[in-house]
């Protein structure tokens, strides 16, 4: 078997890459190789400026690439191995194919606390395989425990329902991830509110199922919560108790004859909690597990794949993109790298874009989306858009910020140097998107407006149109 371009990852990164080089060189064979059955894809795709874009995440059967594109071809298969010298990658035990340009998008998985090694009461969330795992064991929880203070902990904290949890951070406040001390307080008041009761859990996309030989699936992405049932067993509405820097020491295995309670968690602030669940969400890891026969890959000291500014590998004619990839080049002033749904698409369409290009002998020029940092999500029921250098990343000491807060609607943060903006994280809807994008792409000096730019009595859009 062989084609021009070979996609390892059924993943977004992956199945952007495969879609965007359809269109790019819709004349050449493409093969996206997946261990998952199931694939995701990008539905109802909105831009809400230049670079932010709203959309949902659709799942679909792995042979919808090969019925909606006439050259992509899919395999349903393992990376085993690649051998870069004579350009062959071995699928499963069987499946040889040649390449002319390989791109790896094969993703992360959770990278749990150390004390989950053997014990089946600490778990992970990445893929629907792990999320079903976690939502049968937590129906019979009345007491759970969350490790982390990024994306999932923050979302389980607001959406688990009917089960008491205990929240385990390093830090001093909620959400670190992504928010400051100050945001992090904002949105401490959606903790104790039962929101979710009144919430309906509606499963309205179909759903497929994977069949049993699928094991590694991609990341579940934006709003998966909306398609489950995150309940515990308790009659109450959950209590929530934070335990501010404060990380795991061990996890012992109760005798369940004598506890309520399947495990006992020791914390570094001496405290002991019993509970049935610990999850560990404590961010990825790269999920290198194949052979290469050249010894060039160039890993980080992570692990992740290294890929330059046309995100290639250190071995020629191999590309990389998305969760697996480390962004090694020249970042622009207001851009960084993030394991984030966005930016595997992104890179996944780059790559592509940088895959034909090479093939073609064509010139290509970094694209824009890598110029100015954006996220847009939902924490504890907020919509949140975080932009540039949103919480002074890069900056130091040397810069000021200009605060709006109005409890329960909305929190706005700009941060600013020598008079310029740098980075904003809008939180609520505050419509101020377009303008803080806008302010921190052209650097306009602000300094005869700062009194004005928060003033809610102003409509500061006027001033920059
Ligand atoms: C619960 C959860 C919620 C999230 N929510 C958000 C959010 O709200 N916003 C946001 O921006 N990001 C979110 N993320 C992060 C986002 O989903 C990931 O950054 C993104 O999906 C990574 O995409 P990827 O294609 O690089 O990797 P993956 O989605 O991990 O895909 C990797 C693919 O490669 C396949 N694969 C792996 N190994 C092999 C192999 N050896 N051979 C063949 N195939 C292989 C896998 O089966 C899979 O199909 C969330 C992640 C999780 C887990
Ligand atoms: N709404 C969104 O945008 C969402 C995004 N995601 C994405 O999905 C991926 C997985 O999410 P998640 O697992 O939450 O990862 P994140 O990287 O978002 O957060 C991991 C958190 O765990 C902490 N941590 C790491 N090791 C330990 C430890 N041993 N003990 C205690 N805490 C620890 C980290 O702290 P420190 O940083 O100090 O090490 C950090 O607070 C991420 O790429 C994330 O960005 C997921 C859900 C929602």
């Amino acid at each position: 078997m062989n084609a021009t371009f070979v996609i390892i990852g059924g993943g977004i990164a992956g199945v952007t890459c495969a879609e965007t080089l359809a269109f790019y060189q819709p004349d050449k064979k493409i093969i996206l190789v997946s261990e998952s059955s199931l694939i995701k894809t990008v539905t109802n795709l909105l831009a809400l400026t230049q670079t932010i874009t709203t959309f949902n995440v659709e799942e679909a059967p792995i042979n919808t690439l090969s019925s909606k594109y006439e050259n992509i071809s899919v395999i349903h298969g393992k990376l085993r191995k690649i051998s870069d010298e004579d350009k062959t990658i071995l699928i499963n035990s069987d499946i040889k194919i040649t390449y002319e340009y390989l791109c790896i998008c094969i993703g992360a998985l959770p990278k749990l606390i150390p004390q989950a090694k053997d014990n089946p009461y600490i778990l992970g969330i990445r893929d629907t395989d792990s999320v079903e795992q976690f939502i049968s064991k937590l129906s019979s929880s009345k007491r759970v425990m969350i490790v982390g203070n990024g994306g999932i902990a923050s979302e389980l904290v607001y959406k688990i329902q009917n089960t008491d949890i205990d929240w385990v951070i390093k830090d001093n406040h909620i959400s670190a991830t992504f928010v400051d001390p100050g945001a992090g307080e904002f949105f401490q008041s959606s903790l104790h509110k039962n929101f979710n009761a009144s919430e309906p859990i509606l499963n309205k996309r179909m759903r497929y199922n994977e069949d049993s030989s699928s094991k590694s699936g991609a990341a579940l992405g934006p709003d998966w919560y909306k398609h489950f049932q995150i309940k515990g067993a308790c009659e109450l509405p959950p209590q929530v108790k934070i335990h501010y820097q404060t990380e795991v020491t061990d996890v012992k295995i109760n005798n369940v004859a004598t506890s309520m309670f399947p495990v006992e968690v020791s914390l570094t602030n001496g405290e002991k909690i019993n509970c049935d669940l610990v999850i560990s969400a404590t961010g990825v890891e790269p999920n290198i597990d194949f052979e290469i026969s050249s010894s060039k890959l160039e890993l980080s000291p992570v692990n992740e794949i290294i890929v330059n500014e046309f995100m290639q590998t250190s071995v020629p004619n191999i590309y990389a993109a998305g969760d697996v990839c480390h962004a090694n080049w020249e970042h622009a002033k207001h851009w960084f790298p993030m394991k984030l749904w966005t930016q595997a698409r992104q890179m996944g369409c780059y790559a592509a874009k940088c895959m034909s290009g090479a093939l073609n002998k064509e010139e290509i020029l970094q694209d824009f989306c890598f110029e100015i940092f954006t996220h847009t999500t939902r924490l504890f029921g907020y919509k949140v858009i975080l932009l540039g250098l949103y919480n002074g990343q890069k900056l130091g000491n040397d810069y000021e910020i200009l605060f709006r807060m109005t409890k329960e609607h909305e929190y706005l943060k700009l941060i600013l140097q020598n008079g310029r903006l740098q980075g904003a994280v809008l939180i609520g809807d505050t419509d101020l998107e377009e303008m803080c994008e806008n302010l921190i792409l052209n650097q306009l000096d602000l300094s005869p407006y700062k009194e004005d730019l928060l003033d809610p009595n102003i409509d500061v859009e006027d001033y920059f149109d």
